[in-house]
Formats: structure tokens, C-alpha cells, sequence
């Protein structure tokens, strides 16, 4: 560990690495995706995750609520949610049903009106160094170089020491950006900032990150080539992730399980027992496409 407290992360020669070759496909995809869709009972009581094999999760959401007015109706509405250490979670939902809120509750940045929100067994009572926040837009400061804008979590704080800087140009080199170090945000591509942005949530070392639609204003292409980025680095990192969008693809293609919600409720999950390193072809496997239909499905039932 540096004396600023970030141990240094090997970065990978390139990006995507660990993935199959794009027109290599898997040959035994489709019969390991047989079983793909494992969907939970919809009513109610069946939407508590099953037992995590006598392991305490390290995310717990227990019966939260939150309310953005005292009279007002509940945003979130006794949600109870669970995830393992190491698994990435996706929540799909319509626009307006409390997505965000609930992302805002996970991070600390609300605190519920009823329930609670622990985090490695601890209750959450504000934002915490082990969370890792990724918002819809990237967020950073134009009049700032790329590594400056990774190195914020560092500057609010106090001076940036030699080691934060080296562990900025690492995380940097982790999303493909090792050589773009000095260029400011309007000098970089979207899906390029994205990354940034992405990066600097991972200056903090944090177990939990948690995606707000971050790729959401992304061509198709940089889109998909983000999630293969996301997928490697929460592999390299054992991250623990909740990931929000309105993307039934891009749920199914990152989640180990996916939740719906409705009107501040969690009407619909299920586990998606599809192969990891996710190969290229799943997006055209029959079994990505039977889970993207289920959970359609449970969109379109959700009004
Ligand atoms: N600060 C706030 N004060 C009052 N109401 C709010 C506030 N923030 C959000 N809301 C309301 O809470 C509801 C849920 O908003 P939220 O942003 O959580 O939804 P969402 O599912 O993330 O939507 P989207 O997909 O459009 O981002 C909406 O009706 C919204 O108007």
C-alpha cells in the first residue's frame, strides 16, 4: 500500500483481454445457457432473495422506504433487497419509479424514511469511502485534465501525493486511457469521459460501486464496449455492483440477477445464470433472448 493509502492495481495490456475474440464464437454457448433464465416467484414474498447459502450479503436492503416529503407518497416502498459480495446486480424500471432514489439510499447520499441499509453488516448512516458512485452523465470538471479529474476524490480532500498521482494514471491505463492522461474533458469522446468518470470511482478502492444509466447517452458500439470494460474491471476487483438502466440488454448482459421496479417496488427479479467472462455471442444466444423476453414481460405488467 502507498503512503496515500491506494494500492496500486496492475493495469491489462488492453482492453477486453479476457474476452473471446469477436467472431470466435463458443461452440458450447448455447447449451450452457440452456437454464439461463432462473425467474423468481412475482408475487410478493418470492421477490426476497432466496438464502445466500448462509452467508450474510454485503449489500442488505431491509423494508426501506424514503419519502421526499413527510405527506408525500414513498419514492421507495418497503423494498428488501440482498447482494452477495462479488455479484453485479441490475435494476430495470420505468422513468420516475424511484430508481434513482434507491441507487441515492445504497449510496448513503438519502437515508431512509423507514428500514435501513447495511453495508458489510453495518448500517449505512452517509456516504462512505467503500461506495463508488458512477452518475448518468459523467460529471467531471472541464477546466481539469483527465488525471485531475481522476485525482478529485483525492484533491477535495488534501494535496494529491506522488503515489495518488501514479494511482490515477493506473486507474486511467485500467479503462483504456493510459496515454489520454493529460486531455481535458472537451477534448475527449463521450464514451471516453465515461471512462473517466468510471475511473474516478475507482480512485476510493471501492467494494461497492453503484451505476446510475452511466452509459445511457452512448452509441451502441461504445455502449457495449463499456459494459466488456465494467465486466473486467468488477472481475479484476471482485466488486460488489448495482447497476441501474432502462436497457433490458444491457441489464441482462451485465447481471448476475435483475430486478424490476414499479411505482417504488420491486415487482418482478430474477438470476441470470448465463457464462462469465461473458462471451461476445450471448447477445444473440436464444437464452439472452428468452431472459430479455421474461423480463419484458414483467416490464409491460408493471404499467
Ligand atoms: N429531490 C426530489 N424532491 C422531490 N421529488 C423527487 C426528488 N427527486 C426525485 N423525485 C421524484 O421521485 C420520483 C422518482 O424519481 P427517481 O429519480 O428516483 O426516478 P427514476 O426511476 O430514477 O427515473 P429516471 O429513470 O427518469 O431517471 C419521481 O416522481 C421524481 O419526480
Amino acid at each position: 500500500m502507498d503512503e496515500g493509502g491506494t494500492p496500486p492495481i496492475r493495469p491489462s495490456a488492453s482492453l477486453g483481454t479476457t474476452f473471446p475474440a469477436r467472431g470466435k464464437e463458443d461452440p458450447g454457448l448455447a447449451a450452457r445457457c440452456a437454464n439461463a433464465v432462473a425467474p423468481q416467484d412475482d408475487e410478493g414474498a418470492g421477490l426476497r432473495q432466496p438464502a445466500l447459502d448462509g452467508q450474510a450479503p454485503f449489500v442488505a436492503i431491509e423494508n426501506a422506504s424514503y419519502r421526499y416529503r413527510p405527506a408525500g407518497p414513498p419514492i421507495v416502498d418497503g423494498i428488501d433487497w440482498a447482494i452477495p459480495r462479488g455479484a453485479i446486480h441490475c435494476l430495470l424500471g420505468r422513468s420516475g419509479c424511484g430508481k434513482t432514489t434507491l441507487l441515492k439510499l445504497a449510496a448513503g447520499l438519502l437515508l431512509p424514511s423507514g428500514g435501513a441499509i447495511r453495508i458489510g453488516g453495518a448500517a449505512l448512516g452517509g456516504p462512505d469511502p467503500r461506495i463508488g458512485f458512477v452518475f448518468q452523465t459523467p460529471t467531471l470538471l472541464d477546466w481539469l485534465s483527465a488525471l485531475d479529474n481522476v485525482l478529485l476524490p483525492v484533491s477535495l480532500k488534501r494535496r494529491p501525493r506522488a503515489a495518488d498521482r501514479e494511482a490515477a494514471r493506473e486507474r486511467l491505463a485500467l479503462v483504456g486511457l493510459g496515454d489520454l492522461a493529460e486531455r481535458r474533458p472537451p477534448e475527449l469522446s463521450g464514451g471516453q469521459q465515461s471512462r473517466v468518470a468510471l475511473a474516478r470511482a475507482l480512485m476510493g478502492e471501492p467494494d461497492l460501486l453503484l451505476f446510475d444509466e452511466p452509459f445511457a447517452a452512448l452509441d451502441a458500439i461504445t455502449r457495449e464496449e463499456l459494459q466488456d470494460d465494467l465486466l473486467r474491471l468488477c472481475a479484476l476487483r471482485g466488486s460488489t455492483a448495482l447497476f441501474v438502466t432502462h436497457d433490458i440488454a444491457e441489464a441482462v448482459y451485465l447481471g448476475d440477477r435483475v430486478a424490476v421496479m414499479a411505482a417504488g417496488r420491486i415487482v418482478h427479479a430474477q438470476d441470470l445464470d448465463l457464462p462469465r467472462p461473458r462471451p461476445h455471442g450471448l447477445r444473440y444466444d436464444p437464452a439472452f433472448a428468452a431472459a430479455c423476453r421474461t423480463l419484458r414481460g414483467a416490464m409491460d405488467g408493471a404499467g
